[in-house]
């Protein structure tokens, strides 16, 4: 049935645009198959959104020429198919080893190819297009990050009557990365597409103004924008679009509530681990702008220096596989896998090796159950949008134990003040972080505790979804 205006009638009111679909197909052991949550902050940070507002979710299901269509409760799935060979142009290509690299510090170099970007251009049109087919006449829209940066345009156009927002999950760079982009004026205007364009930080909401002022020549306001209220505007073919900062965060009750309610496995992980005096940390995607190998180094030289005993301290670095065929996360997985070997090799006995590495996706609860156990929780990004491990971990930690080092290079730094605040680009700063958190006396650690603690149980992944929505909606 379609509206007068020829729209689904039926269609869904509200509708996230994502990549990805909230889970994905994995075959077990005895090769069967089950949907499991997908990896990444993304997933983590939309699906309670969604489950709340019972809508529906237009993604890729993960799997290559699949036109499967999974369920999941209270989410009305919309998968979009990709090839193979459109996984590794739009996605592997033009999204992991053209944007990504581009929007965090061209920490590897990006790659400028014509062919992925027209793959990039068909596969948001095919989003676009079930974006359309998904929502309801005037329904509200939220597309997500930078695989699908020219949707908003597309959508716009195919669908005149919706509410568009727009939310950048990764830092955005400044002038002088993002000009480099052959087809940085393409994107902008797909952006534009939006009625909200929502950062992380106010930086992100900056360098957006000031990129479409500069190749758009449009009039964007020099307003500085808000956390979360007071946005910036520009004005746009007839249009004003609205540009503002929501740092992202966790739905922190429902971590705090399931992470205390993990106590025995607490326990027992620390016991299996030889009941270290210092159990640090690490749950990260295995990605170069993580900076696994900078706090691997970091611990080194500690050890080296005699700051921290090997034979008293363990760190479980926990990575779950990521991007496996893009040629710079096949690097940094060799150079990681090298470094622990030659740590373990040299500070270790054959009963204690200081490093225990995981190279698999660890299960929510389990995960809960670490940071429940952990003395020391290490985030040490190159740089990262927000990283929500180091929410989760706050969340986590009620009974205010353990400590948080932060690199001053992630969204979450902006927020986390009392975190052991590091910069990964000095050895200096990364040791003595490292060092102070796992040898600060108990009360001072639990103060700077207490304070993380308050900070992300008020600011949770609900807050905001609704101040961005909100904005969207012109209630504020
Ligand atoms: O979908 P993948 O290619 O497997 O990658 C997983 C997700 O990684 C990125 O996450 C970002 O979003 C988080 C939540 O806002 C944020 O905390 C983190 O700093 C970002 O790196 C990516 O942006 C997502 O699109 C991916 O799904
Ligand atoms: C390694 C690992 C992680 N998770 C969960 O994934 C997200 C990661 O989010 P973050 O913002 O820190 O970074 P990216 O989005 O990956 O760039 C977080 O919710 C973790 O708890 C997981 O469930 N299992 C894992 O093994």
């Amino acid at each position: 049935m379609t509206s007068p205006e020829g729209h689904p009638a039926t269609g869904a009111s509200f509708v996230v645009v994502a990549n990805r679909l909230p889970v994905d197909k994995r075959t077990l052991p005895d090769g069967s198959t089950v949907w499991k949550r997908a990896p990444g902050g993304l997933v983590t940070a939309l699906t309670p959104t969604l489950a709340t507002r019972s809508g529906a979710w237009v993604g890729w299901s993960g799997i290559p020429d699949s036109d499967e269509n999974p369920t999941v409760d209270g989410i009305d799935i919309h998968a979009v198919p990709l090839s193979g060979q459109e996984i590794a142009d739009y996605y592997e290509g033009f999204s992991n080893a053209t944007l990504w690299p581009l929007y965090h510090d061209v920490l590897v170099k990006p790659e400028y190819r014509h062919d992925w970007w027209d793959t990039y251009v068909t596969v948001n049109r095919r989003f676009a297009e079930e974006a359309s087919r998904a929502a309801a006449e005037g329904a509200t829209v939220w597309v997500q990050d930078y695989q699908l940066q020219l949707v908003p345009a597309m959508l716009r156009e195919l669908r005149p009557d919706l509410s568009i927002g727009f939310f950048l999950h990764i830092p955005f760079p400044p002038r002088e990365l993002f000009s480099q982009l052959p087809w940085r004026t393409e994107i902008l205007e797909g952006m534009m597409g939006a009625d909200l364009l929502g950062f992380h930080l106010p930086g992100g909401a900056e360098n957006f103004q000031s990129l479409v002022r500069r190749f758009l020549h449009v009039d964007a306001s020099r307003d500085g924008v808000g956390v979360r209220d007071g946005y910036g505007t520009i004005d746009y073919e007839g249009r004003v679009v609205k540009v503002g900062s929501f740092p992202i965060s966790i739905d922190s009750a429902t971590v705090a509530a399931n992470a205390a309610a993990t106590g025995d496995r607490a326990a027992r992980i620390r016991a299996e681990l030889g009941d270290p005096d210092v159990l640090m940390l690490g749950v990260d995607r295995l990605d170069y702008t993580k900076g696994i190998d900078v706090r691997l180094a970091g611990l080194e030289r500690l050890f080296a220096d005699g700051r921290l005993d090997p034979a008293k301290t363990v760190l479980v670095q926990l990575a779950s596989p990521s991007r496996e065929r893009v040629d710079s996360y096949i690097d940094i997985r060799n150079r990681i896998e090298q470094t622990v070997g030659h740590i373990n090799g040299t500070y270790g006995t054959v009963d204690h090796p200081p490093i225990r590495y995981l190279l698999k996706p660890v299960p929510r609860d389990e995960l809960l159950a670490y940071f429940r156990a952990a003395d020391v929780c290490l985030v040490t990004p190159l740089r990262d949008g927000m990283n929500l491990v180091a929410k989760e971990y706050i969340a986590s930690r009620d009974d205010l134990g353990g400590a948080l080092v932060l690199s001053e290079f992630t969204g979450a730094a902006a927020e986390l003040t009392e975190a052991y605040l590091m910069n990964p680009y000095d050895e200096r700063s990364v040791d003595d972080a490292i060092e102070a958190a796992a040898t600060d006396p108990a009360d001072v650690r639990g103060k700077r505790m207490q304070a993380l603690h308050d900070q992300v149980m008020t600011n949770d992944v609900d807050q905001w979804a609704q101040s961005f929505l909100d904005t969207l909606a012109g209630k504020r």
